[in-house]
């Protein structure tokens, strides 16, 4: 089993792929509605199907898009989802096969960086992916704001329909200021209002000169007294302070269940209470594989520090492997002796500044050579706030 049994899925395979996915996520297949919505997201060229006999047992696609780095820049990215092997044709290589393809493909296409989101923690390091971004899920149980907490502008309730064309040009506002973030392509929103249903509601903020500038997106738990928070983004701490208010107002309401949020949100000081506010999960969130290292790692800034040297060794992109100098300044290739020695998946867990390099090595994940070199990358890697995805795909 090997590499020449993966190919790229005709468009007339994706419904076939994407069923073969959902059986393995132990989903029923799509009806009409749901196919219609996840149709949206998928490229044609980008679905590949993994053979046995010639019956497609092994999938897994990627989406054109991009990720925000630290500084600001964005980079083109592959987003992967969709990744499955029938049950009865695991642990034969197949996902091996299909992940070799598919970042051969993204190096092709120019994208420096694949990103995903893992359902099991043990399945992406070994090909180079590292979690590079983590999520925080919050209970607020009868809160209520403290009374210095700034306000501004106003919040509206929008119709669904108004929010297909408002809430994408809010995100793309938002999307830079903060590492982590991704696109999100026309076909991604679709499929995010058919998973959550009719009941969603939509509440967009405007700032005092009437700009849109966030939004969140909750729905009631069936009818129990709790709303369920799922998408709130806001391109400054005054439009978020707001769209907090509003929820926290909310009548009928006690809980407010609140998923993928950035793990510094400042909730617990927007409260009059902050015991109010539990912290009810920290888990992994984006896994970064950085397909081309020199250009990714040139494509951040970073902080003040010595230069260090860095070793990176990739088996799976080998053409990633050599010595990086990376400073304040900026990155170049080099022969000097490595301070540091890494996996391109040690890399990545360090590229957008949730890990300091120093964690890692506690891990044995990073070889230090020389006495200051973990120091001098902790403050070169590390950034003013954590990074931050908060987009499922
Ligand atoms: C981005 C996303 O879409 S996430 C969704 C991922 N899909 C799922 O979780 C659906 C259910 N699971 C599956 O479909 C399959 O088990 C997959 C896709 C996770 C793995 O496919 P396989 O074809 O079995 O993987 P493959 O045989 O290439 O395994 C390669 C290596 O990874 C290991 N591995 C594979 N899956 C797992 C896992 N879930 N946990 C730990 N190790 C794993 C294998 O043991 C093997 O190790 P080795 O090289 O030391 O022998």
């Amino acid at each position: 089993m090997g590499e020449s049994d993966v190919r790229v899925l005709s468009p007339a395979e994706h419904r076939q792929a994407d069923e073969l996915f959902r059986r393995a996520i132990f989903l029923p297949p799509a009806d009409e509605d749901t196919w219609a919505a996840t149709a949206q997201r998928v490229e044609a060229g980008r679905v590949l199907g993994a053979f046995v006999d010639d019956e497609v047992v092994g999938t897994a696609l990627s989406m054109t898009s991009a990720l925000t780095v630290p500084g600001g820049a964005e980079l083109p990215a592959a987003a992967v989802t969709g990744v499955a092997v029938r049950a009865d044709s695991t642990r034969r290589g197949l996902l091996t096969g299909m992940m070799r393809y598919q970042l051969d493909d993204a190096a092709r296409r120019g994208e420096a960086v694949a990103v995903l989101h893992a359902s099991e923690a043990g399945i992406y390091e070994r090909f180079g992916y590292g979690v590079a971004t983590r999520t925080r899920s919050v209970e607020l149980q009868r809160a209520h704001m403290r009374s210095s907490v700034p306000r501004s502008g106003r919040v509206r309730l929008v119709t669904q329909e108004r929010a297909r064309d408002l809430l994408p040009a809010i995100y793309r506002r938002c999307r830079t200021g903060r590492a982590g973030r991704v696109h999100r392509p026309d076909g991604w929103w679709p499929g995010r209002d058919v998973a959550m249903g009719e009941s969603r509601t939509i509440a967009v903020h405007s700032d005092d000169e009437g700009a849109d500038d966030g939004f969140v997106v909750y729905q009631p738990r069936g009818h129990s007294s709790t709303v369920d928070v799922r998408d709130l983004v806001a391109a400054n701490d005054l439009a978020a302070g707001e769209l907090w208010r509003f929820l926290v107002d909310l009548d009928l309401i006690t809980t407010l269940a609140a998923f993928d949020r950035p793990v510094d949100e400042p909730l617990e000081w927007l409260l009059a209470d902050r015991r109010t506010c539990r912290t009810t999960s920290v888990e992994d969130d984006l896994w970064v594989r950085l397909v081309d290292v020199p250009v990714a790692l040139r494509a951040r800034t970073y902080g003040p520090g010595d230069p260090v040297v860095v070793e990176v060794v990739d088996d799976v992109l080998p053409a990633n492997s050599g010595r990086y100098r990376i400073s304040s300044a900026g990155v170049t290739t080099c022969d000097d002796s490595a301070q540091l020695t890494m996996s391109a998946a040690a890399l990545a867990a360090l590229y957008l500044g949730d890990q300091p390099a120093s964690a890692l090595a506690a891990a044995g994940l990073v070889e230090a050579h020389t006495a200051n070199a973990l120091t001098s990358a902790d403050h070169l890697f590390a950034t003013a706030r954590p990074p931050w995805c908060g987009t499922n795909f």
